[in-house]
């Protein structure tokens, strides 16, 4: 269990620090990440990432930066200063602004702790086919356009990307089998999909190879998280 843990990254997408702060210790000792995103960071501050810090959590902070370089390369000092485990950025943002967050990380890391882990998100798992060839403008497949990002992030120096597990194989065959790969649209059979468009099981998701699986909802508003949690954890090392 404790290897499926090391996995898990338990998106604490809750309104302020007491809900979080109750969530994770719900779920502690059982090894898995914590991620902050938007909902909670923009409400809390960094003061949310210190405390999962302080109390042993990794922490993959997601704000998915998408800016001119200077401001990324600004942005990844301040968030490698602040002492998380892995931040994001979007491939969008093209190669000099994703490389422009590598030296922001090595600027900051000279000063302080370790670096971070830096990915690029690719399409957002909520992006299907049809709304990528006509809302966002990308002709082809999802598959192709999430490699082509894929590949320039890896250029650019990043240490992976965030994808569907549906797209795993394909990014690990483009750009190697060490360069990582986070994925939510995550759904235990039977789950409510909600928003996610290219989602998978637990257990397909390892067959797949992913290195981290991020899942939320399926954990954080089940009625018993930790037997939610754990419940996936199995099926898991099942696979
Ligand atoms: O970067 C992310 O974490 C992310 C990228 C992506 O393409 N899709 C995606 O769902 N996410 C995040 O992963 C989490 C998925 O949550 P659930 O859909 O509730 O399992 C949310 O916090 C999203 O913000």
């Amino acid at each position: 269990m404790k290897e499926a843990a090391d996995k898990v990254m338990v998106a604490l997408d809750k309104p302020d620090a007491a809900l979080a702060l109750a969530l994770a210790s719900e779920l502690y000792g059982t090894g898995c990440w914590m991620k902050v995103g938007m909902e909670l960071f923009y409400a809390v501050g960094p003061a949310i990432v210190r405390e999962l810090k302080a109390r042993g959590f990794r922490v993959f902070l997601d704000l998915k930066m998408h800016d001119i370089p200077n401001t990324v390369r600004g942005g990844a000092r301040s968030i490698t200063r602040l002492g998380v485990d892995m931040f994001n950025v979007h491939a969008a943002g093209g190669a000099a602004m994703m490389s422009a967050a590598v030296e922001g990380i090595q600027e900051a890391a000279a000063h302080t702790t370790a670096a971070p882990i830096v990915i690029a998100v690719t399409q957002l798992t909520s992006t299907s086919e049809q709304v990528l060839n006509e809302e966002i403008g990308i002709a082809g497949s999802v598959e192709d356009a999430v490699v082509r990002y894929a590949r320039f992030a890896r250029k650019a120096g990043l240490h992976g990307v965030v994808a569907s597990p549906l797209e795993v194989a394909a990014i690990k065959s483009a750009c190697g089998s060490d360069f990582i790969t986070v994925t939510p649209g995550i759904r235990p059979s039977g789950a409510d999909a909600g928003d996610q468009i290219r989602i998978t099981t637990p257990s397909d998701a390892v067959r797949g190879g992913t290195d981290y699986l991020v899942i939320g909802r399926p954990i954080t508003g089940a009625p018993r998280p930790a037997e939610a949690l754990e419940n996936i954890l199995k099926e898991m090392t099942e696979a």
